[in-house]
């Protein structure tokens, strides 16, 4: 059997998928390899590792439905048509769970460099200005006791509200699909509205996966309803707020800060206005990257692929309707 990684991958991924006897070629440059050489890469493939944006879409499938597995390592999957992966019956595999302390640890990251402009001020020394100690200028925000409301409290949303209350005594509030009981018995967390999210919150954090429905939702009209003194944070993906209006609404004080790892597009333009800001911190999509829950991603994105080459089903499933009769 046949993998291929579209990035180079943790070995403890690759040793795992070799000791299977497997032949594992990994995309060698350095660089993302474009939608056409994916497609290439995978036509002489039976398994796909699958990092970064590029898309698993009809024509992808079309060109590539010999695979037994997509493994995605990622826990996102919105650049995957998985009801086309379905009708193909492809698994796509993908990386929940074992990234969720990580990423949380990211947004919690990006809250506290926000609320006290910490990349603003690590830039200021860098060119010569830092003139002792001012009493008044530059001042933070402090969040001890302030209400986080969280967009998406599924399992990194569960960590950063953990984080937020066990650090800092904030008030938890969220809006999401469904109940989060855990959320609710542990740390005493309010389901509310999106409207009421965007009213009551002093820290609003991003971690919903990407659908249609929330592709800009954290619009013009949204931002003009959040507190004046209230920090954006977005770990999850650049889609769900519509850059233009953070950024008026960052001008115009209808918002203080804003912290984000996701950005749209990606890479962010070094020249874009946001990283001037003094109340803005940007990331570059490193929610999860320390080794050893990169090391798990690959080992879990690797079982996947076992799973499937032995005809199991895969350790984690996005499209497990794959399996049905
Ligand atoms: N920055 C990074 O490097 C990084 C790392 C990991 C994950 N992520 C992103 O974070 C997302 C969340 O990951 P997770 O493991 O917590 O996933 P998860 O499935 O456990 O949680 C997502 C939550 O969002 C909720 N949700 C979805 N659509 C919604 C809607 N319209 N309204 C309200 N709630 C909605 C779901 O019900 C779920 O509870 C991923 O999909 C990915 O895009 C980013
Ligand atoms: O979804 C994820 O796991 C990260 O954003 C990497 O794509």
């Amino acid at each position: 059997m046949k993998v291929f990684t579209t990035r180079k991958m943790p070995q403890a991924g690759i040793d795992l998928l070799e000791a299977e006897g497997y032949k594992v070629t990994q995309w060698s440059e350095d660089r993302e390899l474009t939608q056409e050489e994916l497609i290439d890469d995978c036509k002489v493939a039976d398994g796909i590792l699958l990092s970064g944006r590029r898309k698993v879409d009809t024509a992808f499938l079309e060109a590539c439905s010999h695979l037994k597995v997509i493994s995605l390592f990622s826990v996102g999957y919105d650049n995957v048509d998985v009801a086309a992966a379905t009708k193909f019956k492809i698994p796509i595999g993908h990386t929940p769970d074992v990234l969720s302390k990580a990423t949380a640890d990211t947004a919690f990251l990006l809250l506290l460099a926000t609320s006290r402009k910490a990349f603003y001020h690590h830039k200021r020394i860098a060119k010569g200005d830092w003139d002792f100690f001012s009493p008044t200028a530059d001042l933070g925000i402090d969040i001890h006791g302030k209400t986080l409301g969280v967009l998406g409290l599924g399992n990194i949303g569960y960590e950063m509200a953990k984080l937020c209350k066990s650090a800092y005594g904030m008030n938890i509030i969220y809006h999401n699909r469904s109940n989060n009981e855990q959320a609710e018995k542990e740390l005493d967390a309010k389901k509310v509205s999106f409207e009421e999210l965007l009213q009551q919150s002093d820290v609003l954090s991003v971690h919903a996966n990407l659908t249609d429905e929330l592709k800009g939702i954290f619009n013009k009209e949204a931002f003009a309803k959040t507190k004046p003194n209230a920090i954006f944070i977005n770990t999850a993906r650049g889609g769900i707020h519509n850059e233009a209006d953070l950024r008026e609404a960052l001008e115009n004080g209808t918002i203080w800060g804003a912290g984000l790892d996701v950005t749209n597009p990606e890479p962010m333009d070094k020249n874009n206005p946001l990283l001037d800001m003094p109340n803005v911190s940007v990331l570059p999509h490193i929610g999860s990257a320390v080794q050893e829950t990169r090391d798990a991603m690959a080992v879990l994105a690797a079982k996947n692929v076992i799973a499937a080459f032995k005809g199991e089903k895969l350790v984690k499933c996005v499209n497990p309707e794959v399996y049905d009769k």
